[in-house]
């Protein structure tokens, strides 16, 4: 029976399959972090039980971490608290860990695609909702529940029940200056924030094959935030190249057989998926976030929408619900919104790409009067790669702070994080009310708006630039 690619990964992986019960699926590699690993730790201890495969489990610490020193002095009580319990149970487990001196540190959702962790074909799970960056490789991979987290540690597979199939396909080619980030946001805003729900999402067309490992993890990253299990992209020629070499990839002979294996890694040409969806790549403009969720999102020529205009009375509530949080008024061009804060980082974009990208726009340039930006790298390679590529120059003459690699102002959760009543252009995936910062106002945007909005103050069309 022809089968998507999502199905090819699932039947692989079952292990049993009983009446009344749901599957119980084999994971290939778990990754671990400091906030949702405590309490599974905790119950192994208490169960004393050891972790079925240590050498498939990889911990790193991102989400607590400050990004303006890597000591732990630098940490409040409560963060510094979950850093050492991460480096006591990691110890004591026997789980390797990417420390916060190691170089390979990093957002979890960065480092483990760069060290070769994440590979075509595999089931990957994390204790973090953005697992589904992964899937970018061809793996099906998902965020779990803390009881999972320890489920999975003591059994190394997992109970999971099948999920519904959706194709969306962006056809045709983008306009310059259109990165991936404008991509998932068109597709956010076409779908609405649960238009995924449900659904195991397979990207695809001509715009996904022709974006780089880095822009089908930002696609596959927000897959989430249209309410998906997971965003899955096919692996190709762009996939196998990123991954050779890398530490964990397989190497020699194994090599050889991966790739042969991973050709077989594509929805087969009569398979049927539950939904469908299409964009047409040329309509898509630079996309940027008015409101307080991922799909209340416009093109940079667009206007903050008018609640008036909406028949759908529970939209119409949720807008101006919105719009009061945000403080915009309908009818405001986009470009006319001034910002006082940009953060450039993030699983979402903060990879070398990314920050080429950014770069592009700050060069030589200053960043406005009464802007604070700052620019945080996914990982110690990324930060390493940028500065060997004079990056870090380009945004500390620019005016832009350079910090160490974490999730820093991505949620309020470390000591980098917005005021009351701030304003932020931010290259992260989530805007919810108070996700930077109780009373901060955040804007989703890539990181070329984001640089260009930092230098003029307030956001602009890029695509003036090209
Ligand atoms: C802290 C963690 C559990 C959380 C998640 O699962 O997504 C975080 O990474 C986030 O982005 O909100
Ligand atoms: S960067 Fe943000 S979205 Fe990604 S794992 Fe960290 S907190 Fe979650």
């Amino acid at each position: 029976m022809a089968k998507t690619l999502y199905e090819k990964v699932w039947d692989s992986h079952v292990v049993v399959e009983n009446e009344g019960q749901a599957p119980l699926i084999y994971v290939d590699r778990h990754l671990v972090h400091e906030v949702t690993s405590p309490q599974a730790f905790s119950g192994l201890k208490v169960a004393g039980r050891k972790l079925r495969a240590p050498e498939k489990t990889f911990a790193t610490m991102d989400h607590n971490t400050s990004t303006k020193s890597a000591s732990l002095d630098a940490l409040s009580p409560m963060a510094r608290i979950q850093v050492e319990t991460l480096q006591d149970n990691c110890k004591e487990f026997g789980v390797r860990l990417y420390d916060i001196h190691h170089k390979n540190q990093g957002i979890v959702h960065v480092m483990g695609p760069e060290l070769g962790i994440t590979l075509p074909g595999t089931v990957i799970v994390c204790g973090d909702s953005h697992t589904a960056t992964h899937g970018a490789f061809g793996a099906l991979a998902f965020g779990i529940g803390t009881s999972e987290v320890e489920h999975v540690m003591a059994t190394q597979t997992l109970r999971q029940n099948k999920a519904k199939t959706m194709k969306i396909e962006v056809r045709g080619h983008v306009a310059a200056g259109i990165t991936a980030k404008d991509i998932v946001l068109a597709i956010i805003g076409k779908i609405g924030m649960d238009g995924g729900t449900g659904y195991v999402v397979e990207f695809c067309g001509e715009a996904i094959e022709a974006l780089s490992m880095e822009g089908r993890m930002t696609v596959c990253n927000m897959a989430i935030e249209m309410g998906a299990k997971a965003g899955m992209v096919a692996p190709d020629k762009i996939t196998a190249e990123y991954l050779k070499g890398r530490e964990f990839a397989p190497k020699a002979e194994s090599w050889e057989q991966a790739i042969a294996a991973w050709a077989e890694l594509k929805t087969d040409e009569d398979a049927v998926f539950d939904a469908s969806v299409v964009l047409e790549a040329s309509d898509i403009a630079p996309q940027l976030t008015w409101g307080t969720n991922p799909g209340q999102v416009v093109a940079i020529d667009g206007l903050v929408p008018n609640p008036e205009d909406e028949s759908n009375a529970t939209v119409k509530a949720s807008i101006e619900k919105a719009l009061e949080y945000v403080a915009l008024s309908a009818g405001t061009c986009m470009t006319d919104v001034s910002i006082n804060k940009v953060f450039i980082g993030s699983c979402t974009n903060s990879r070398i790409e990314d920050l080429r990208d950014a770069a592009l726009h700050a060069k030589g340039r200053k960043v406005a009067a009464g802007v604070t930006a700052i620019v945080v790298p996914g990982s110690g390679l990324v930060k390493e790669q940028a500065e060997a590529e004079g990056l870090d120059k380009i945004f500390l003459e620019a005016g832009f702070e350079w910090r160490l690699p974490g999730c820093s102002m991505c949620l309020a959760m470390n000591d980098d994080r917005l005021e009351a009543g701030d304003r932020c252009a931010s290259t992260s995936n989530r805007n919810f009310e108070g996700r930077q910062g109780r009373g901060s106002r955040t804007h989703l945007v890539s990181p070329a708006m984001a640089a260009a909005a930092a230098v003029a103050g307030h956001f602009v069309d890029i695509r003036k630039a090209y």
